[in-house]
């Protein structure tokens, strides 16, 4: 029975925020204890440093336009093969060296993520990256089913195509649209900065909360990883999620502390029409 269940906690596990081997086991530790505390986490994981580093080992070009990876027929086999044949087998290891707890699945698995094919969108015009996929449906079932059985589901951001193809998938992009079927109550993604920053790069002002409407009026303005899981950020909350965070995944610890600990550190994306955000300087 699921009625007496709490709603879940989508983290997305950034890719230049697990390079490090000590940040993932602390990463996993976080995890564990939150569902030891009753919250029921699921991740999203990135990947997109260790896609990068494969397809150079291949002699393979890494080439994004507004974020998203320019993805071929090629490419895309190395994509599938590093998140759900590598990095999601070493989050799925770290976690359960705690216990039981993590299963593995990507988003094509169950139906779970099924996508469309979508354009980068460079100064308004439409350019197009390949096999990179937009999620247009979510079926939770399965993520719903393995937290019904007490598992932390582990999701690689590859998705399904109605027309048959595999579509790889920004993973902030994913996580989020996982949040919103599953009536999340968080979103927290995990990066390698303190949050967002005003006036990137010039200044050193991170903003620490901002409403939806707020975000929405500085989206156009941002610029490659931000992008997406800004983006990622906004849907969530505009799709019924309570609120999403970005935390600084350098930080040993860093989900626990967000989570549980609220400590103000990073950027909260709140429901809301207020035009107004609170910066702080790092
Ligand atoms: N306004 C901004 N605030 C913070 N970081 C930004 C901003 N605009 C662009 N960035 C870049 O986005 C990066 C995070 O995105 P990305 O590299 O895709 O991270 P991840 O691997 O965690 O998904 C930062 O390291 C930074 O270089
Ligand atoms: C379409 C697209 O760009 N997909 C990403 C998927 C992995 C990802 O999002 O990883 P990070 O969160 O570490 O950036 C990619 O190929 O890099």
């Amino acid at each position: 029975m699921e009625e007496d269940l709490r709603p879940a906690v989508v983290i997305k596990f950034g890719g230049n925020a697990m390079v490090d081997a000590s940040l993932q086991q602390a990463f996993a530790q976080d995890v564990v204890e939150l569902w030891c505390e009753g919250l029921r986490p699921v991740v999203v994981h990135g990947g997109g440093p260790q896609i990068s580093a494969m397809l150079d080992r291949l002699g393979l070009e890494s080439r994004f336009e507004a974020g998203l990876r320019v993805t071929t027929a090629e490419t895309m086999d190395v994509v599938r093969m590093v998140l759900s044949g590598r990095v999601q087998r070493e989050l799925v290891g770290h976690i359960n060296s705690h216990g039981p707890y993590a299963v593995g699945m990507t988003g094509e698995d169950a139906h779970t993520l099924t996508a469309v094919r979508r354009p980068a969108w460079v100064d308004g015009v439409a350019v197009d990256i390949g096999q990179v996929g937009d999620i247009v449906e979510v079926n939770p079932d399965m993520v719903r089913t393995l937290l019904t059985r007490g598992h932390i589901p582990v999701v690689s951001p590859v998705a399904r195509g109605a027309d048959g193809q595999v579509y790889n998938v920004n993973a902030d992009l994913a996580a989020s649209a996982l949040a919103v079927a599953l009536g999340a109550e968080r979103l927290v993604i995990l990066t390698d900065v303190a949050g967002l920053y005003a006036d990137w790069p010039r200044s050193t002002e991170v903003i620490g909360r901002l409403t939806a409407d707020a975000l929405d009026g500085l989206l156009p303005g941002l610029a490659s990883g931000m992008l997406p899981k800004m983006e990622g950020c906004l849907r969530a909350v505009r799709g019924g999620v309570g609120r999403a965070d970005i935390l600084d995944g350098r930080v040993p610890h860093a989900v626990l502390r967000g989570v549980l600990g609220d400590n103000g550190a990073g950027t909260t994306v709140v429901p809301g029409t207020s035009a107004d955000h609170v910066t702080s300087t790092v």
